[in-house]
């Protein structure tokens, strides 16, 4: 474990349960299956060098990342090194579950996740931050103004990549854009056959920029029906398409489907920065990009409707992944509560007096905007 996440190690502390309890032991089914993936090393996975002075060859090779994988590795960004050293969790902590679609009962994920936002600075998100313990705040906004730049200038590649302007996306988007950022964290799992840390899912942000714990593979991509350990190459970040991306592209990009698994050795954390869309936001195609040979995919969705979209689509992609399973609830992401398993006692001014929902399509969202179509 490296000093990224040392905050949220500090969180758990000497806590890891010594035995899987069978609140946390995944249907078989839904288990990881870890002898049946496949190694980065041993396909041929996007690596962008952010190096690269000739602006073209990025735009190139990031849209063919999008396009062939939804996603990508990033090496030598300008603050790789400092990034990389950086403690960078506060907010509210949550459990992820799945349904046990024999025993309808809830499967704990072998993981506890941290929610806050990270952007705008200039308006004081860090004040409504913690502030125990005393780095929190200051680590957040510095980290915040490190990847809030990244997360422009990729956006502003991928717009070029749609043959669009430079500022086609940061313009679009701009109003109603949300920065808000997950950490996790996952102690050593006593069988990591038996438990998940996240279950697979995608992303319904626009982007997600993914920094791993050093030495620790726990991040798999699934391509072509096959899960790929995405092993963190040191001062790298994975940056994957979210589903929001894949609307705006109609469907040019697939969000990409992943998970984290646990392992019996060494604890894990990754944090996880998105940029997405607030609740009023309009989700619609870049018009650019229809034409006789690509008709539009998607109406206009209001960010409820997108939501509902967005759980159909998991559920199907699960069917799909669990092909053996009869029911429809599937793989269910519906709850996130807490306390969380792995708290020590006297952290408990970490946690939200009154828990809020941290993904509202998780929840069957309650709406405070029109759902009529717009379109
Ligand atoms: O732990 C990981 O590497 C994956 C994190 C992730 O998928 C997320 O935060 O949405
Ligand atoms: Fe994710």
């Amino acid at each position: 474990m490296n000093d990224i996440m040392s905050s949220f190690r500090w969180a758990n502390d000497g806590i890891s349960p010594i035995s899987v309890t069978q609140e946390y032991i995944l249907p078989p089914e839904k288990r990881p299956n870890l002898t049946a993936v496949t190694s980065s090393q041993s396909i041929s996975i996007p690596i962008i060098d952010m190096n690269n002075e000739n602006e073209m060859t990025l735009v190139h090779e990031i849209a063919k990342a999008c396009e062939e994988f939804g996603f990508f590795v990033l090496i030598n960004h300008e603050k790789s090194q400092l990034l990389s050293n950086r403690i960078m969790v506060d907010g509210k902590i949550y459990r992820h579950h799945l349904i046990d679609p024999v025993t309808k009962k809830e499967v704990g994920m072998w993981s506890e996740t941290l929610f806050h936002t990270w952007h705008p600075v200039e308006v004081g998100f860090i004040q409504k931050l913690l502030q125990n313990p005393s780095h929190f705040r200051e680590t957040i906004a510095s980290y915040a103004k490190e990847i809030g730049p990244l997360m422009d200038r990729l956006l502003s590649l991928i717009s070029q990549g749609f043959g669009l302007s430079k500022d086609y996306l940061q313009t679009r988007l701009e109003e109603n854009l949300q920065y808000t950022a997950q950490a996790n964290y996952s102690p050593p799992s006593p069988n990591p056959e038996l438990t998940l840390g996240l279950q697979p899912h995608s992303d319904k942000k626009v982007l997600s920029i993914i920094l791993q714990d050093q030495g620790i593979t726990g991040l798999h991509v699934l391509k072509d029906q096959q899960w790929i350990a995405i092993d963190p190459i040191p001062a790298s970040l994975f940056v994957n398409v979210a589903d929001y991306l894949q609307v705006l592209s109609n469907d040019k990009y697939t969000s990409v489907y992943h998970r984290a698994v646990n392992n019996n050795v060494k604890e894990r954390a990754s944090y996880t920065t998105f940029c997405g869309l607030n609740k009023v936001g309009i989700i619609s195609l870049i018009q650019e990009l229809i034409d006789l040979q690509h008709p539009p995919l998607h109406p206009k969705y209001y960010y409820g409707d997108f939501l509902k979209f967005y759980r159909q689509k998991q559920n199907t992609i699960t069917q799909k992944l669990f092909s053996g399973q009869t029911t429809t609830s599937s793989l269910s992401l519906t709850k996130f509560t807490h306390p969380p398993i792995f708290r020590h006692p006297k952290l408990n001014f970490l946690i939200p007096k009154k828990s809020k929902l941290l993904i509202p399509f998780y929840h069957a969202p309650t709406l405070s905007f029109p759902l009529s179509p717009i379109f």
